[in-house]
């Protein structure tokens, strides 16, 4: 999935005809303590995928749902789910595969939080802790729901410490990822999908799909259900797209410190290519006296955790970080991105941009250019037929 990309229109993958619009919850016939969670949690109307995706999961269906960023893909596949699961029964009924351990993390808490009223179990499961402590939780037994990262899922169906004779429903978020040729997911979501019963329903989720991703859904899915977002439209309208002319590499840093005032704002994410740009970037800015806080894989999960705590709760409001959170994590008080390297991987672009403007909220990206990168800048735009335009002077 490099910039150099051919066309790779859905031409053979089109949304599937006549799907029933659900306008409000009440018109899914949900259960009354699911509907009382959904409510309680301040959701009021569906999304346009809600409306659409949530029955076709009740049904039983499979089905690939594409969505924009932020138009809560999340609540679609929790909402279906948790109307299917038999909340008497004590045993694992659904598994929701995640491509970061905070993504595995936050989506259980989204469960948790949406199920509260049904007194849903379920666990995360992530690389990063200890595994005695998963082995534990799995053991005492009474889990509905699994939520976590192919490699620790993996391990503890190995381990039969998750029982996945009675799982009725396989979630893929971030499915492109999970199903790409480069990730290393691949294999293992293969290897946990034999483990499953064969009637399993499979949900794949995410805001980018593409050709190939689409071909590899073929040889596990069942006549899915089709919701496609045109490549013209992935783009929210909400996120205001601009670039910085830098030039070269050295005179990123005092551009980016131009900008401090408008990061802090609300909150704001900045991304590098590498861990190593991180962690120079964020030392560098501290030096100067600009109060950053970073995050990326090398770390340890304790500090990615406490991090991850203090952005959410607006304790610190820069982040640097590497493409570990370009999917899924979903704080809305973000209201600005900054690529201080382009994404190597075209789908990225939207999904880092799609940290802010969550929800219909407004959003700002701003990418820093340097020469090399005006190829990348120019294919992005053809790619996804949007306008990014000069930083105008007076961004606020
Ligand atoms: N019906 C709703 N009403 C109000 N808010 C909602 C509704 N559905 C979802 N949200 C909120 O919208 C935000 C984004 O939702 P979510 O994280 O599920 O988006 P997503 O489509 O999965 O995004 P991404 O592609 O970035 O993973 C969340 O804060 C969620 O609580």
């Amino acid at each position: 999935m490099s910039f150099n990309r051919e066309d790779d229109s859905q031409l053979k993958f089109k949304t599937s005809k006549k799907l029933k619009v659900s306008p409000t919850f009440e018109a899914m016939n949900l259960k009354d303590d699911l509907l009382r969670g959904i409510y309680s949690y301040g959701f009021e109307a569906p999304s346009s995928i809600q409306s659409r995706a949530i029955t076709q999961i009740i049904s039983g269906k499979d089905i690939i749902a594409q969505a924009q960023s932020g138009t809560g893909k999340t609540a679609t596949f929790t909402i279906g789910m948790l109307q299917v699961i038999e909340l008497k029964r004590k045993d694992l009924q659904a598994l929701v595969l995640s491509p970061t351990r905070e993504l595995a993390s936050q989506s259980c808490q989204v469960i948790s939080n949406l199920g509260d009223y049904m007194n849903v179990k379920t666990f995360a499961v992530t690389g990063g802790k200890a595994l005695k402590d998963d082995l534990k939780k799995m053991q005492n037994g009474g889990c509905h729901v699994v939520s976590g990262t192919p490699g620790r899922v993996l391990d503890l169906i190995k381990r039969q410490a998750v029982q996945t004779r009675n799982v009725q429903m396989l979630i893929l978020d971030e499915a492109d990822e999970l199903l790409s040729e480069t990730l290393g997911f691949k294999q293992q979501i293969y290897d946990i999908f034999s483990k499953l019963p064969p009637t399993c329903q499979v949900i794949v989720v995410s805001a980018t799909m593409n050709r190939d991703i689409l071909e590899v859904t073929k040889k596990f899915m069942n006549d899915p259900v089709k919701i496609l977002v045109k490549r013209d439209e992935i783009s929210l309208e909400g996120i205001a797209q601009y670039y910085v002319d830098v030039s070269k590499e050295d005179w990123k840093f005092d551009t980016l410190c131009d900008l401090y005032d408008s990061l802090t704002i609300t909150q704001c994410v900045i991304f590098c290519n590498t861990r190593k740009k991180v962690d120079w970037l964020s030392k560098k800015l501290s030096q100067s006296n600009f109060a950053v806080v970073s995050m990326h894989g090398d770390m340890k999960q304790e500090e990615r955790d406490k991090v991850m705590n203090d952005f959410r709760t607006g304790h610190s409001r820069v982040l640097i970080s590497t493409d570990v959170w370009a999917r899924g994590i979903d704080v809305q008080q973000i209201s600005l991105v900054v690529n201080y390297d382009m994404p190597e991987i075209m789908e990225n672009y939207i999904h880092r941009i799609g940290r802010s403007g969550r929800f219909g909220r407004k959003g700002i990206a701003i990418n820093f250019i340097t020469k090399e990168d005006e190829p990348k800048l120019k294919s992005t735009e053809k790619f996804y037929r949007i306008k990014i335009k000069p930083m105008p002077a007076n961004l606020s």
